[in-house]
């Protein structure tokens, strides 16, 4: 039997005394761990503010984090220093039963009929949004998606329809956000921190008014009968209730909206922004979808239908999850129970972190990891399919994104509509194959100059 070694003997440093590799995180903007990786190999580790990390890289670490030893971790205990304090304690900072209770109640307004309800306000906004562009191009790409999603989720989760109130949440959302990254969290007024909070308080009232509002709406539904024909995501949240007779609480719901709002936005925005991006530089591939859609939407005004047909778009989807990482590139998790991985003992008070950017790039799993081939997910070839822990940006496990299909419809409904009316420009050109920048690092920078299709051919 092999010796297993502790944690602190890994390969990796733990920096300077207290600071850690603090300064070099906010110097690379993302923790050099490819450098890391290609020096230390699949596990090492890091420390940042006198907290000890190990990065665990591999198929084979992502399914023992996050699904077979997931009562060793605490998400809450991963999450809670970047989360809490914005977002309370949404089921994404829930663990064990008390997550699986959540999620129970909040599963139904995720799957099946549910998501079929939401087509409809999700293709309505997608042609604002585009209608809108032709007129102001050229558009900031993130910005126009981050609103772009941010409104769908308004509107589809909390279901406020109100143009008033899209924009009073909106702009609650917006500077509740801004306090995520302050270094001082001071709650007093004139800080960045202090007017972030105040926004979370009021952004707290005024969701409760809806849940008040909303109750109202139920009971009318229910002495109708039809309790489950919610439109929103909201209403199907009031409406649940398990078998043990569990509801969830108002105060919960509120977390959980707040985090939905975000959940729903920034990835879905950041997909988008790539998948445009992409495309502007792929004549072959814009070309190939259109291809597609022409065969399977044709005259015909798309629908949920149409959207599970379009495979060729589902794989190049996929290339962009597996390449940009719209949620980021790691995950983090609390050790709660001695985790024994690699030959080595990652004690309780450790943070492992399940580096998913890095396992989308390994020769061992993806041919040509560093280059731009959808092509990868079709058959023959299905490299996702080697394992089911290959492709995680949507994460794995018990908490796995609860939001997948949602996000999936509202982005394929947008690229069909941009690649079936018209034709577009990026600027700066970017320059492709440079995969290990972070997105953020430079998303903010691109625009794009959109045209009618049918006016240039
Ligand atoms: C491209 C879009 C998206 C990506 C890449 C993405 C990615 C992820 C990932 C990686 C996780 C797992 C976090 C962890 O294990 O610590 C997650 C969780 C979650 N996502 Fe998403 N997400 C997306 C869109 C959405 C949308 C549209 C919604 C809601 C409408 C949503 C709601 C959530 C929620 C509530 C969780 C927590 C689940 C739990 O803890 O059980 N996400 N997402």
């Amino acid at each position: 039997m092999t010796q297993l070694k502790p944690a602190e003997e890994m390969p990796g440093s733990f920096g300077l005394p207290i600071l850690g590799e603090t300064l070099r995180l906010f110097a690379t903007q993302g923790w050099g761990l490819t450098k890391n990786y290609q020096r230390y190999g699949p596990i090492f580790k890091t420390s940042i503010l006198g907290k000890k990390y190990a990065v665990l890289v591999g198929t084979e670490a992502n399914r023992l984090i996050l699904q077979e030893q997931a009562d060793h971790v605490s998400s809450y205990l991963g999450w809670k220093v970047a989360m809490e304090h914005i977002f309370g304690r949404p089921m994404m900072l829930q663990d064990g039963e008390e997550h699986r209770r959540t999620r129970r109640l909040m599963a139904p307004a995720f799957h099946g009929k549910a998501i079929a309800n939401y087509f409809d306000i999700m293709q309505t906004e997608v042609n604002n949004c585009l209608e809108n562009w032709m007129e102001s191009s050229p558009i900031s790409i993130k910005n126009e998606f981050n609103q772009l999603a941010l409104r769908i989720g308004i509107r589809l989760l909390l279901g406020v329809q109100l143009q008033s109130e899209v924009e009073q949440v909106e702009q609650l959302y917006n500077t509740l956000t801004q306090g995520a990254l302050a270094l001082l969290r001071l709650d007093i007024p004139f800080t960045k921190y202090g007017r972030s909070q105040n926004a979370r308080r009021q952004l707290k009232a005024f969701l409760q008014k809806i849940i008040s509002d909303a109750y109202g709406g139920l009971r009318q539904r229910k002495l109708q009968g039809n309790l489950q024909e919610s439109c929103e995501v909201l209403g199907l949240f009031l409406a649940a209730v398990d078998e043990e007779g569990n509801a969830l609480a108002d105060s919960q719901i509120i977390d959980e909206l707040i985090h939905l709002l975000n959940a729903a936005h920034f990835t879905t925005a950041t997909s988008l922004t790539w998948a445009m991006v992409e495309l502007a530089g792929r004549p072959q591939w814009r070309e190939k979808l259109r291809q597609e859609l022409a065969e399977v939407v044709g005259d015909e005004p798309l629908n949920l239908g149409h959207l599970k047909q379009l495979n060729q778009m589902t794989y190049f989807l996929k290339e962009i999850e597996r390449l940009y990482n719209p949620a980021g590139v790691v995950l983090f998790r609390g050790v709660v129970k001695e985790i024994e991985y690699a030959g080595y003992r990652i004690p309780p008070g450790w943070v492992v972190i399940v580096a998913q950017g890095l396992t989308h790039r390994m020769s061992e799993i993806y041919t040509n990891p560093e280059s731009f081939e959808p092509e990868r997910f079709a058959p023959p070839r299905e490299e996702d399919k080697k394992d089911s822990f290959a492709l995680i940006g949507f994460g794995g496990g018990e908490h796995i994104c609860i939001g997948m299909e949602f996000a999936k419809m509202e982005i394929k409904i947008f690229l069909a509509t941009l690649l079936q009316r018209y034709d577009w420009k990026v600027t700066p050109e970017y320059q492709f194959n440079n995969y290990h920048q972070l997105p953020f690092q430079v998303e903010g920078k691109l625009q794009a100059q959109i045209s009618n299709l049918n006016l240039k051919n």
